[in-house]
């Protein structure tokens, strides 16, 4: 999907929500387990209920591999139900992955053609010929952590190296890289307030913003210093929105969060 398209898409449907589809086997309704494919049948339900208030999804991989092969062929089986059924949504595999190059680039492949998902998170630890692999597909994102929304963030992102915090230093030298226009950067929703100087070095890119909903980041707050003309935001959340029920009612349950963060989107659109 071009950022083109997902710029019409956000403009359609009044929204700019990534559902989080993070799923834990002890938090989905009990009588989901009785299922052949319990991650599958959850996913299912969820998207099938708030495909019209979100503009994207995001599963993170970590919550498919630790159930082994079964994970991860329900990961196949999402990923193949989203490009069937809901082709206008942006997917993004949030795998966070970065190696040398002759790794990263089958990494690429593994999320860019084996699970056709439009987006992947890196980490840009290893630099230019980490990334670049990703960036040499067509038509396909690759989101740099930036700022994350951790703790651990103070660690290392915010120190100063030769002057310049080193989130800042992904930013501008990353801009140097080839295809960098398929460039869309993390920053978490509990960093708002460093999006002032965030948007001076990348004023357009898009941003995938986690953090908002069960880390206590604001969406009020990350759309006043982050928002461009074009949006530039995908604002994610997870259990947030997924675990709204565990009883039959879990994807009317979610929905009915989802509309929440999609009604406050809708006014914020509005008001620009
Ligand atoms: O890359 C991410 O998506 C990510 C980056 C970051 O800085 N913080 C962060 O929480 N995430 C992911 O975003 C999701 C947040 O989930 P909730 O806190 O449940 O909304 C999880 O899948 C995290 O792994």
């Amino acid at each position: 999907m071009t950022t083109e398209q997902l710029i019409e898409q956000i403009k359609i449907k009044k929204s700019f929500l990534a559902i989080g589809l993070d799923v834990d086997l002890s938090k989905i309704p009990p009588h989901l387990l009785d299922t052949e494919d319990p991650i599958f049948e959850f996913n299912k339900a969820i998207i099938d209920a708030t495909h019209h208030l979100c503009v994207a999804y995001k599963p993170n991989t970590a919550f498919y591999e630790a159930y082994g092969l079964k994970g991860w062929k329900a990961l196949e089986k999402t990923i193949n139900y989203l490009n069937e059924n809901y082709p206008e949504i942006f997917t993004i595999a949030d795998a966070k992955r970065g190696d040398i190059g002759n790794t990263s680039t089958m990494y690429a492949k593994a999320f860019f053609e084996d699970l056709a998902f439009d987006s992947v998170t890196v980490a840009p630890y290893m630099g230019k010929d980490s990334v670049e692999p990703f960036l040499a597909f067509k038509d396909k994102h690759t989101i740099v952590l930036a700022l994350t929304s951790n703790q651990g963030a103070f660690d290392f992102q915010t120190k100063l190296v030769d002057g310049k915090e080193v989130y800042k230093q992904v930013l501008e030298t990353s801009k140097t890289w080839e295809n960098s226009e398929n460039l869309m950067y993390v920053v978490g929703a509990t960093k708002a307030e460093y999006l002032t100087d965030i948007r001076k070095i990348i004023p357009e890119s898009f941003l995938l913003v986690p953090g908002v909903g069960a880390q206590g980041g604001s969406l009020q707050e990350v759309c006043k210093y982050g928002m461009t003309q074009n949006v530039g935001l995908l604002i994610n959340s997870s259990r947030g929105i997924i675990y709204a029920s565990q009883g039959k009612d879990f994807a009317e349950a979610a929905a009915v969060k989802a509309k929440t963060l999609q009604q406050d989107m809708a006014s914020i659109l509005n008001a620009q």
